[in-house]
């Protein structure tokens, strides 16, 4: 694991930072793979930065959009982060449908849904049970409470390492979900962490010791490259 924490002095140049650092992830990605694959967050801290990849001009048809954590409510909905992506970035460009990879959330069953999206992932990558593949990047979001994706602190979610997707548990509400194993498997992995009250959960998360199950980001050790971008409110106590 390569991981890089960097403070930025507001959430726009944060914005601005992850939008470079994508760029030239997509650039990579489609020279060394032909294609550049991603999973997006929800949360607000990521909206403007979909309004700023909505701008540019990339190479749709190549590039494959996913989610790492969905709401279990329907894709119109004000919660869903489908809907979120949506306006600020995917119907703002030409991608074509077949490159936006929802969560399925219409069985009324979350476990079904779940297997689903687990088995459209092995097909798209083409890999088996019990296999990680890789996506280029995965952007995450930090809680206050130290969750990431729907990997909440003392969930069942936080066992499951032999699938892709699982069932995430928020105060009862559940979830759709990648599994930290999964998300360890990226090329790259970034976190978009703004606000002064995410500071408690980044000094857990950052400490030498303390409880995976407590702090769930802790898990996130990826192979590849982890990023850690915060903006100074997060970021006031950490060296860099
Ligand atoms: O579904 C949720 O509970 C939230 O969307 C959550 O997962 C979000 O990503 C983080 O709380 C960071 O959110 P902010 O970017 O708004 O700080």
């Amino acid at each position: 694991m390569n991981k890089t924490v960097e403070i930025h002095s507001s959430a726009s140049v944060l914005v601005q930072r992850a939008l470079e650092l994508i760029l030239s992830k997509v650039e990579t990605a489609i020279s060394e793979r032909g294609q550049f694959t991603i999973a997006l967050s929800g949360g607000s801290t990521p909206k403007p930065l979909y309004e700023a990849i909505a701008t540019q001009n990339l190479p749709w048809d190549k590039i494959h959009v996913f989610w790492g954590d969905e709401r279990y409510v329907p894709a119109d909905h004000p919660d869903s982060n489908e809907l979120m992506a949506r306006r600020a970035w995917l119907d703002q460009v030409a991608i074509p449908a077949a490159n936006v990879h929802a969560i399925p959330t219409l069985s009324t069953n979350p476990e079904v849904d779940a297997s689903k999206y687990n088995q459209h992932l092995q097909t798209f990558f083409n890999s088996r049970s019990g296999e990680f593949p890789a996506l280029d990047v995965v952007l995450l979001g930090m809680g206050d409470d130290a969750h990431t994706a729907s990997l909440f602190p003392h969930t069942e979610a936080l066992r499951v390492c032999d699938r892709l997707i699982t069932v995430g548990n928020k105060d009862d509400n559940l979830r759709i979900t990648f599994t930290y194993p999964f998300i360890n498997a990226a090329h790259s992995v970034i976190f978009l962490v703004a606000g002064a009250n995410k500071r408690p959960a980044l000094a857990q998360i950052f400490a030498p010791v303390a409880d995976d199950f407590a702090y769930p980001s802790r898990l996130i050790r990826p192979q590849g490259e982890l990023y850690w971008l915060l903006d100074a409110a997060a970021g006031l106590e950490f060296p860099h």
